[in-house]
């Protein structure tokens, strides 16, 4: 699985590269340089845009200049716009511009008109992980002014003046696309960021696997690459039981749908078998939605221990009266998901923490989550109290948003790479808590269950939003579910 370095461990990484594979730091950028441009080709017919490569003095700047090489015989045009005399840059830089065609025009960005045309694509090749302090003076002058014009525009490695583990003081440049290197930096991934960095893509420079393996921080990006070995396999002789038998409380008066929606999802993911626990009024609503799903009696809900998973939350209302949310915490020793009014209900008696079942996972969205740890100021703390709390109570916490994340117990966490603005509709957490308790009836492990579930949900997001764009509903994600596995060829 692929790490996310904090910014000095990538340079370190670099740096021991380079000294143990006898290369050098030109041809690891000659290679990122390169890499950068297959995934250009991927994404736009080179002859179709005039391209605008505005280079700062260090390596970013460098692998700018490398790339209006690489790519100047086919496209329209190469303008490459410098800050900085050669003298004062760095080695490689120097090294790349010594060797431009004269087919890319150099120019000094304050001689520069700034004049663009919708096609002209603007390359930031200013700041990358280097970035020291927030930018000012020219660079921001003329990010600024970037920022403000009509064109298509490109972060390499990451948009210049966002630093690489923090979260952004000042001004950066708006990028469509961040192409970042070989590891997705931390700071993409908050959503202070998002209006910088654009769609986040990874390219790898060249590093190998079994080299880049032994440098961890205990933080992963979630791909589709990882996930089939995450799956259980099953054959023609599994029955329903091995698919398992699962529960779902919630669904209080008026609020079934959420059941509806969380019972089908978990269907869809491959139960064996699902009850519900819900408000009396609601059953004939219920079993009409989904006749597929047993509405359970008090026998069930006298023999948890029948059931491989349990579901809490969706739906549920904060009227539950809390002994009996206890007694079920209480007499289940495998792990639960808990979402929702199961969270919110924590949220109220903190001291109900201690009986969630070790292992167990939570998937609050940000303001559950808050509920639970009293207000943060950025997302880097967001992360660091899931990370904490994870390991306090002993749990896997889901943070639900733009790439979700996961937290360990033994403080670890994942960020998926699968999902949509579009899936930010009612209902649509609710079909991952479906989702994930199904993986755990399965008899998957927290954390394969935890990774598939938001992975799979992400995916079926995605597939969703391709057919109807902000149209999309959470039934919607339910139907392509099924879709997901076909797409990762899961049998
Ligand atoms: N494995 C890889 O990921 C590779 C990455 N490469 C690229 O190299 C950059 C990092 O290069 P580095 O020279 O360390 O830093 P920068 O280019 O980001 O800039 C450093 C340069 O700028 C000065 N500086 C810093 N902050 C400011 C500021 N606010 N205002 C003005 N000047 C500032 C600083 O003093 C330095 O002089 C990485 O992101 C990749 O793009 C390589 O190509 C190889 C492989
Ligand atoms: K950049």
């Amino acid at each position: 699985m692929l790490s996310i370095l904090s910014g000095d461990l990538v340079k370190q990484l670099d740096a021991d590269f380079i000294a143990q594979q006898g290369i050098s730091s030109l041809e690891l950028m000659e290679s990122a340089a390169k890499n950068f441009c297959t995934w250009f080709r991927g994404n736009f017919v080179p002859s179709e845009h005039r391209l605008f490569v505005f280079s700062g003095p260090g390596n970013n700047g460098g692998d700018g200049v490398a790339i209006a090489r690489l790519l100047c015989h086919e496209v329209k045009a190469v303008t490459l716009l410098v800050f900085e005399e050669k003298e004062n840059c760095s080695m490689d830089y120097r090294l790349n511009f010594e060797r431009l065609p004269d087919q890319v025009e150099v120019t000094s960005v304050d001689k520069f008109d700034f004049k663009f045309e919708e096609t002209d694509i603007v390359l930031d090749a200013i700041f990358g992980v280097g970035i020291n302090r927030p930018i000012d003076g020219v660079y921001r002058w003329v990010v600024e002014k970037l920022n403000a014009l009509e064109a298509i525009k490109v972060a390499i490695d990451i948009p210049s003046g966002i630093p690489a583990d923090d979260v952004l003081d000042g001004e950066a440049f708006k990028a469509d696309h961040t192409v970042t290197f070989q590891f997705p930096k931390f700071s993409l991934f908050f959503p202070e960021h998002a209006v910088y960095t654009g769609k986040v893509h990874v390219v790898d420079i060249g590093i190998p696997d079994t080299f880049l393996s032994r440098y961890q921080d205990n933080k992963y990006f979630l791909q589709a690459k990882d996930i089939p070995a995450l799956h259980k396999r099953f054959h023609a002789f599994s029955h329903k039981g091995d698919f398992g038998k699962i529960m779902l409380f919630g669904g209080s008066l008026g609020k079934v749908g959420a059941m509806v929606l969380s019972s089908k999802a978990a269907l869809r993911t491959g139960s064996g078998l699902v009850h519900v626990q819900i408000a009396d009024a609601e059953r004939m609503i219920m079993q009409t939605a989904v006749p597929e799903v047993m509405v359970a009696g008090a026998q069930e809900i006298k023999r948890l221990e029948a059931f491989d998973a349990l579901g809490i939350g969706p739906g549920w209302g904060t009227e539950v009266d809390l002994s009996f949310y206890s007694s079920i915490l209480k007499r289940f020793h495998k792990p639960v998901v808990i979402d929702a009014d199961g969270l919110n209900l924590l949220a109220k008696k903190p001291e109900m923490l201690q009986f969630v079942p070790k292992g167990s996972i939570l998937t609050p969205h940000v303001k559950e989550f808050e509920r639970l740890v009293g207000n943060v100021s950025s997302h880097k703390e967001r992360l660091l109290k899931a990370q904490q709390f994870a390991g306090e109570y002993g749990v896997f916490l889901i943070l639900k948003g733009a790439f979700t994340s996961i937290s360990t117990p033994d403080g670890k966490q994942y960020f998926n790479s699968t999902g949509n603005q579009y899936m930010a509709t009612a209902g649509s957490g609710d079909v991952l808590t479906g989702m994930i308790t199904a993986f755990l009836g399965q008899g998957y492990n927290p954390l394969q269950a935890a990774l598939c579930g938001v992975f799979h949900h992400g995916l079926a997001g995605e597939l969703a939003g391709k057919q109807k764009r902000r149209g999309v509903i959470a039934s919607d994600i339910i139907a392509c579910i099924p879709q997901t596995f076909l797409e990762l060829d899961i049998p």
